[in-house]
């Protein structure tokens, strides 16, 4: 695998290689790989010639500055993971090389950084997509991975490139999950053991509305699940919301053509999120 800390050489390195025929798949992270980064290199594997992985904490996308600093950053470990799933590129640049002190960055959403996520962490989307703009300028990837964990996120993401007019192909990619359901999250090292037993209720709540789904409606759907989530153990809720997948609105009526069952709580100190889609 071939390491690189600077855009320019990155980028420079790439293009020879698309010139000469090559496509490019691109899996963007920051680090702390588990089998989910993994499933998403796997899958990149299977559309593009050459795999592209960049480990960069973006802290433009923090707004809780506690959280930047302690996320995990076992570098070397991610090193030896993304050998071993035969990625060929790694880009891992320093704060220095992706910002300058001066730069502004201020992108209309829509609603997408209103709602949720955005809500909940202001500022969030703006930082996303202030690093996902320079690193699609610095990898120039045919096809560009994400997992469907950062459901909204994705979202996002979409509505950026078809904005920006970005030429780049988005490929949503299946959450991986732990033998007991948990949706695997580079966070969930955090949780204590009594915290990570909490921590399956979400996983539990969007089963339980696979279940339901079958007989009742979304009013009803999302009465009872709420209040299982409510009265979970350890379980601070955030929002549990059924949404249209494809405008990302609520909905009341399950005659929307596509589903999607969204939720985020605080286990102890540690945020985790998950989502189904429902259809
Ligand atoms: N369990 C998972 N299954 C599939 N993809 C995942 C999973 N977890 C994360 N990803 C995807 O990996 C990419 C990089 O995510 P990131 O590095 O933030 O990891 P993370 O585990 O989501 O960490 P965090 O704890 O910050 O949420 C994103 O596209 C994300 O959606
Ligand atoms: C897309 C991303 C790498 C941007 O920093 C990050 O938000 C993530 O890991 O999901
Ligand atoms: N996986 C989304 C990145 C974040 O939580 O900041």
């Amino acid at each position: 695998m071939k390491i690189f800390n600077s855009r320019q050489a990155v980028h420079n390195y790439l293009n020879e290689l698309r010139a000469s025929g090559n496509s490019i798949g691109f899996v963007p992270t920051m680090g702390a790989l588990h089998a989910g980064h993994l499933s998403l290199i796997k899958l990149a594997r299977q559309k593009s010639d050459v795999i592209v992985c960049s480990i960069f904490v973006n802290p433009t996308q923090f707004n809780d500055k506690k959280d930047l600093e302690n996320y995990p950053r076992p570098v070397e470990d991610d090193i030896r993971k993304l050998e071993e799933v035969k990625c060929d590129v790694l880009f891992i640049p320093g704060v220095a090389e992706m910002y300058n002190s001066t730069e502004k960055w201020n992108i209309e959403l829509g609603n997408l950084d209103k709602i949720l996520e955005g809500k909940i962490r202001p500022g969030h989307y703006q930082g996303v997509t202030q690093i996902v703009k320079k690193l699609f300028d610095t990898i120039n990837p045919h096809y560009a991975f994400f997992g469907q964990k950062d459901y909204q996120q994705f979202m996002v993401i979409s509505y950026m490139v078809k904005k920006l007019r970005v030429k780049i192909k988005l490929v949503l990619c299946p959450i991986i999950r732990e033998s007991d359901g948990l949706a695997m999250s580079s966070r969930n090292i955090y949780l204590s053991p009594p915290d990570r037993k909490n921590a399956l209720a979400l996983y539990k709540a969007l089963s339980k509305v696979v279940e339901l789904y079958k007989t009742k409606t979304i009013a009803q759907i999302i009465k009872e699940v709420n209040s299982f989530l409510k009265s979970a153990p350890g379980i601070e809720l955030e929002y549990f919301e059924i949404f249209n997948a494809k405008s990302f609105e609520a909905v009341t009526s399950k005659r929307s053509a596509s589903l999607i069952a969204l939720v985020a709580a605080k286990v102890g100190s540690i945020r985790i999120i998950d989502n189904m889609i429902l259809k």
